[in-house]
């Protein structure tokens, strides 16, 4: 396997419950290198760009309300193979299916309110870092 690196967000109503530093202790104790970092507050145009691949789906206007109704943690992650560990770490989109230990199963309020979001490729994870992060700011 080959080191690589996933991109995540806190989401909204992780960050306002006050899980941000169990969270980071979650990525971390896990064997996750955080490589970049900050707190920062998404746009509504940011937010619909960040989720143009679900522009059609019924729930878009809602995600893009609550993905810019407060501050998120953005950060970037490198471990062996990341984006697939990472999805594992997070559990199901549905905190309801979410595996017992997951960080969905434990933080997550609902299925739109989910505590982190996790890359699902490699190329979207370079795509959502570039995003988020110049270059300067990964390292
Ligand atoms: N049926 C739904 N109702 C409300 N929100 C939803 C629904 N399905 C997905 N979402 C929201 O849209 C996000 C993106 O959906 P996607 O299917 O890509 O899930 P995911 O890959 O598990 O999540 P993420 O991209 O945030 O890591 C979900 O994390 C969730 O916040």
């Amino acid at each position: 396997m080959t080191t690589n690196r996933t991109f995540t967000m806190i989401k909204p109503d992780a960050v306002a419950n006050g899980h941000i530093g169990n969270i980071l202790a979650m990525i971390t104790n896990a064997g996750f290198k955080i490589v970049s970092l900050k707190l920062t507050q998404l746009t509504v145009a940011d937010a619909k760009a960040f989720y143009a691949v679900h522009a059609e789906r019924p729930f878009y206007g809602e995600l893009v309300k609550f993905m810019s109704s407060g501050p998120i943690v953005a950060a970037i992650l490198e471990k062996e193979n990341a984006v697939a560990d990472f999805r594992t770490l997070i559990g199901a989109t549905n905190p309801a299916e979410a595996a017992e230990g997951t960080i969905r199963k434990l933080y997550a309020t609902s299925m739109g309110e989910n505590a982190v979001h996790g890359s699902d490729s490699d190329e979207n994870a370079m795509i959502e870092s570039n995003f988020h992060f110049a270059g300067r700011e990964q390292f």
